[in-house]
């Protein structure tokens, strides 16, 4: 994708002083308030007056329609249940794995700091139905993808679904900045 930027949730976790814990001794780490969320929005609108190019992106000056065009990717677990960043996506997608696959592939993962025993039956599993649950009420337009597909699978429709979509962008003569949610 051309002048691609990417915005990761997970880089505006607070300190893990500044987190809550539970009665159970469980860091509360899958709620919104364990991340600095105003600076997050406040990137991404600095992001949108100035489209500057992140870290690992490419500039490519390749053109659609005579515009160039810029597209923003933000990643991250609870971006759709955050009200002010509603109105900013274009296309939103959310990845989708049963139970028994979600804790497979966290049970590989180490965090900072690591789950410490019971923590995804005990915190991030109930959190995830929750916010889940809150974001079905509360948001429309959600594209669901099958996260056990290949990431190669996932890669290409979400690419082909982009690439689409800038072209009708294009036939409809609007020009701009896109905003890509993947959570
Ligand atoms: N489509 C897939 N098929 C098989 N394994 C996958 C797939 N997508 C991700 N994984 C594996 O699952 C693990 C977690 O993946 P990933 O980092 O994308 O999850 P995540 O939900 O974004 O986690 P976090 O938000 O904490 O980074 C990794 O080991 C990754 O290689
Ligand atoms: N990145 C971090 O600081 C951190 C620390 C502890 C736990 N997590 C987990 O990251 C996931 C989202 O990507 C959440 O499920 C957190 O539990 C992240």
């Amino acid at each position: 994708l051309p002048n691609c930027s990417i915005i990761s949730q997970d880089d505006f976790f607070k300190p893990e002083s500044e987190v809550d814990i539970d009665d159970r001794g469980f860091l509360q780490y899958d709620v919104l308030d364990a991340l600095y969320m105003e600076k997050m929005v406040s990137n991404i609108h600095s992001w949108m007056t100035n489209p500057v190019l992140t870290g690992n992106s490419e500039s490519m000056h390749d053109s659609l329609n005579g515009t160039e065009v810029h597209i923003l990717i933000v990643e991250g677990f609870l971006l759709y249940n955050y009200e002010p960043l509603n109105e900013v996506w274009d296309i939103k997608y959310f990845l989708t794995i049963p139970y028994e696959e979600c804790k497979k592939r966290r049970s590989s993962r180490v965090y900072k700091p690591a789950d410490p025993p019971g923590y995804f039956d005990g915190h991030v599993w109930p959190m995830y139905l929750e916010h889940r649950r809150e974001m079905e009420e509360k948001t429309s337009d959600i594209v669901y993808l099958d996260g056990t597909k290949s990431q190669e699978e996932l890669f290409s429709q979400v690419h082909n679904d982009i690439v689409q979509d800038l072209k009708k962008t294009k036939v409809s003569g609007s020009s701009g900045n896109w905003f890509v949610g993947r959570q």
